[in-house]
């Protein structure tokens, strides 16, 4: 168990970590999500013992490990350059770790052999042993990086963007292969992204990182479906937040008639509908369990699986909607044509006015 306590690092008067604190647990994928600066790389370095922090302690397993070196702290790092060593071989790439980790070095060829091929197949490399790096496309560096990595046998990985450098359609393939290697491996996986599609396929659980603090620690599922507050919903990128207040009409957005409210919530100041629990239709009226707003169509965007429509609100903001292609066929809408979004009242999530998701009681249940 990795266990980080009050974690603070400053680099003059930059915060990259403030009061970070986490329990780690075995055999778990945490991911890292947070934005350009937000202080992720910082976080893994502190632990990886690259960095020093200015307070707090680094725990594995109970023991204070802020005085070990970077190699005797049994974590394995993953960097998003590969770093590979050019004039070597993928074989050689890989038993170069094992034939020459700190701990315990094998020296026995045929080990060796054993364990390189071994880690080799796990991350679908068999067949590419005599290859040099220059001959291999970016997916197939970035398995052998990992490769070099797990054939060490780290108890924790640390992956720093490990995938940042691969094309969409690859990005989506690693994503699964890594959870099937991990689980294969039950090595603790701490993947840092600045992805929020990829922390939510991949993680057992994730942290969201803004300005050094960790906002959120939970399963991705749960932070998707009801952020803390309105940072964590931006940083997911998968949220509409509408600012207006909550008046006698249902929630007061200007320019627009009010929106009907999924429950009383006189503090509400933000109005947030998620782009995949939205749907589009021809028919501005209202229904009842439903929101409602008109909104002109500017451009559709295909994602592989998925359909993303770009809309325009009266007041110029971007109402995205997002369409699983596997339930419907995509749509087709001209240019500026006035079009109605909708969405279940009981998919609307509301914040204060310090952008705090404000507990709702759930529809149908006694007031
Ligand atoms: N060596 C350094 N010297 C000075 N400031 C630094 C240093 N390393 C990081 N910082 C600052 O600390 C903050 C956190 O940086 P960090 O690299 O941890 O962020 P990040 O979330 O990993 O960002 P990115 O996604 O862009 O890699 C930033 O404001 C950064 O400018």
């Amino acid at each position: 168990m990795l266990e980080l306590q009050g974690l603070s690092k400053r680099y003059g008067t930059e915060v990259a970590l403030d009061d970070v604190s986490l329990v780690v647990r075995d055999d778990e994928y945490l991911t890292l999500l947070g934005p350009s600066g937000s202080g992720k790389s910082t976080l893994l370095r502190v632990i990886a013992g690259l960095e020093t922090p200015d307070a707090g302690r680094v725990l594995l397993d109970g023991r204070d490990i802020g005085a070990l070196p970077t190699h005797r702290r049994g974590l394995g790092i993953v960097q998003q350059n590969y770093a590979l060593f050019p004039h070597m071989t993928v074989f050689d790439n890989v038993a170069f770790g094992l034939r020459f980790r700190e701990t315990a070095p094998v020296a026995d060829p045929s080990e060796v052999d054993r364990r390189t091929r071994a880690t080799l197949d796990l991350v679908g490399l068999t067949g590419f042993e005599t290859r040099m790096p220059g001959q291999l496309s970016g997916g197939q560096k970035q398995r052998v990086s990992l490769a070099r990595t797990l054939v060490t046998e780290p108890r924790i990985c640390l992956l720093d963007e490990p995938l940042g450098a691969l094309d969409a359609n690859l990005r989506e393939r690693m994503t699964v292969e890594l959870r099937r290697i991990r689980e294969a491996l039950g090595v603790t996986f701490l993947h840092v992204t600045g992805n929020e599609a990829e922390a939510l396929a991949m993680g057992d659980r994730m942290i969201v990182l803004d300005r050094g603090r960790a906002l959120a620690v939970a399963p991705p599922e749960e932070i998707f479906a009801a952020p803390a507050d309105t940072r964590v919903a931006r940083f997911l990128n998968a949220w509409n937040l509408i600012p207006g207040r909550a008046g006698a009409d249902g929630f007061e957005v200007a320019g627009e008639a009010p929106l009907a409210l999924p429950a009383p919530a006189p503090q509400a100041q933000t109005y947030g509908v998620p782009y995949d629990a939205a749907w589009i239709s021809r028919d501005p009226a209202p229904a009842p369990g439903e929101g409602v707003l008109p909104a002109r169509y500017v451009a559709s965007e295909f994602l592989g699986s998925k359909v993303v429509y770009l809309l325009r609100r009266a007041d110029g903001k971007v109402f995205e909607v997002e369409r699983h292609l596997s339930r419907e066929d995509p749509e087709t809408y001209a240019q500026d044509e006035t079009l109605a979004v909708r969405w279940r009242l009981a998919d609307v999530h509301l914040f204060d006015g310090a952008g705090r998701r404000i507990p709702l009681a759930p529809a149908g249940a006694p007031a």
